[in-house]
């Protein structure tokens, strides 16, 4: 690296991650044990994932569908045959001593996903993705993972079903890796593959290190040399987007200060305080030949060639927003709210199907969301009543019910007390006034208030008010301000 650039400041940052997503499987990826989260330390266990002497792994035939339908997802190139291997190492989390996972035949390699970051699209290119077990659990106790008195350990995870996605290191900024990881999670809850929701069920190791800047050429590639001399830094397991962007945000003013200051980045593992939001040395990096790769020989090679065509994926986000524009004529935001999860698009189309799609965009998009959020409350809360707020939408495109009162009233009544719009609407005398209703009390107001009368034809023109309030009164409040005003001008200018 010449120092001379690096004293002028022309620094870039270069950053790639590896994610272990949990795909949702019922059971474990090598034996039978339930997936399901328990309160209750070791009770999802068996002498498979506890790793006893003489216990046979089994493959999950489902763990290996959600990994070909990722593989789907990201475009990647699935083999004819992949491996299972032994990685070797020691400590806790593994009583085996070893994780059963994927070396050099992944199941999918050269994959790639686009996101958009502050308006911009880039495709960040995937290296490999490969199945793995999830290791068991530690709870430090007593302090952090550098401060603990004693460590509790929880085999009820080992042996989750993980899939390891390693991008290449396309990334320049920490937004950008964030971003990344949004629109990941977005890919695979459409695939019905991942819960976002589940605690832990995504976690990152986020690698950077910084290069001149004149490293990078004008199409924006920098050469393999550059990447493998450049000392970087591994981060490791952090279990939030905000999290990998705010430890990816340190780690970058850390480096380039330290050379800024004529001192070298030490090539190593780093643990990411979620409270300081900084990261601390672990240890020195470990190499591959630390974990002495061997094949896992009580696994035969997996024959996957047909298994891409056999095995279907749903539309993906982008493809749904971009139809949502075409075929409904929604805007690019409207479109890109509506597409935010599978759950969300399922909705709206079904509410779409039977109304204009823009007033469906709107009563999906800005109410029923907004009106959620607001409750910390997801559509999946309120799927089983798709029917209850079709009947709202059509309350108001029917016109049997202001849009203030259908917001207002009635669809947080429904959200609060689980009530039926109609029942709201009953409860609350909601229904709009008849046409003839409001022609009625327009002449009794009339009839009944001369001088308001003389008043307006005075040329008072604030005596009107006077008589939409008599007529409001008279209707209950349920006949629309605005048009009564416009039928009382009607008569009166006569
Ligand atoms: N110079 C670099 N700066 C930042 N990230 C990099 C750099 N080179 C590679 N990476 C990223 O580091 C991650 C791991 O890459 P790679 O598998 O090549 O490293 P490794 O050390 O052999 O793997 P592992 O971390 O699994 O031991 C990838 O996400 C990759 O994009
Ligand atoms: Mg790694
Ligand atoms: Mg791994």
């Amino acid at each position: 690296m010449s120092t001379q650039a690096a004293q002028e400041g022309d620094l870039a940052a270069v950053i790639g991650l590896e994610v272990h997503v949990q795909l949702e499987t019922a059971t474990k990826i090598f034996c039978g044990c339930s997936t399901e989260p328990t309160e209750e330390p070791n009770t999802n266990v068996c002498p498979v994932c506890l790793g006893l002497p003489g216990a046979l792994p089994v493959l999950n035939e489902g763990a290996v569908e959600a990994a070909v339908k990722v593989g789907k997802a990201i475009d990647a190139d699935i083999p004819e045959e992949t491996r299972f291997h032994r990685k070797n190492y020691y400590y806790p989390d593994l009583p085996k001593n070893f994780q059963i996972t994927q070396y050099d035949e992944p199941i999918c390699r050269d994959g790639e996903l686009e996101v958009s970051v502050e308006g911009e699209r880039r495709t960040v290119r995937i290296r490999r993705a490969h199945l793995e077990e999830d290791p068991g659990s530690l709870q430090h106790v007593g302090g952090g993972i550098d401060s603990a008195t004693h460590t509790r350990v929880n085999y009820n995870r080992a042996g989750t079903p993980l899939m390891e996605i390693v991008t290449k290191p396309d990334f320049r900024r920490p937004a950008e890796a964030r971003a990344f990881l949004a629109k990941l999670e977005e890919v695979l809850e459409y695939l019905g593959v991942f819960d976002s929701q589940r605690d832990g069920s995504l976690r990152v190791d986020a690698n950077l290190s910084i290069i001149p800047e004149d490293e990078i050429d004008d199409e924006g590639a920098i050469s393999e040399e550059t990447l493998a001399d450049a000392n970087r830094t591994e981060v490791k397991n952090i279990s939030s987007h905000k999290g990998a962007e705010t430890a990816l945000a340190y780690e970058e003013t850390r480096q380039k200060n330290l050379i800024r200051r004529g001192k070298g980045v030490q090539q190593e593992t780093r643990h990411f305080n979620e409270t300081h939001g900084s990261t601390v040395s672990m240890r020195s990096k470990e190499e591959e030949k630390d974990y002495r790769y061997f094949e896992e020989a009580d696994l035969p090679p997996l024959q996957v060639s047909d298994w891409k065509e056999r095995i279907p994926i749903p539309e993906l986000p982008d493809a749904r927003r971009e139809r949502f524009e075409e075929e409904y004529g929604l805007d690019d935001e409207s479109a890109s709210k509506l597409t935010s999860t599978k759950q969300v698009a399922d909705f709206y189309e079904d509410v779409a199907e039977s109304f204009d799609p823009d007033l469906a965009a709107t009563w999906v998009a800005d109410n029923l969301l907004g009106e959620l959020n607001y409750r910390d409350m997801q559509i999946t809360d309120v799927e089983g009543r798709l029917d209850e707020f079709t009947r709202l939408v059509e309350l108001v495109a029917d016109d049997e019910i202001t849009t203030k009162n259908a917001e207002e009233i009635v669809l947080r009544r429904m959200l609060d007390e689980g009530e039926q719009p109609d029942d709201i609407v009953e409860a609350e005398g909601l229904g709009k006034t008849g046409e003839d209703e409001v022609a009625q009390a327009v002449t009794e107001a009339i009839d009944e208030n001369p001088e308001a009368v003389a008043d307006y034809e005075d040329g008072d023109d604030g005596a009107i008010n006077f008589l939409v309030g008599q007529v409001m009164g008279k209707t209950g409040g349920s006949a629309d301000p605005g048009t009564v005003n416009g039928l009382l001008r009607e008569e009166l200018d006569d």
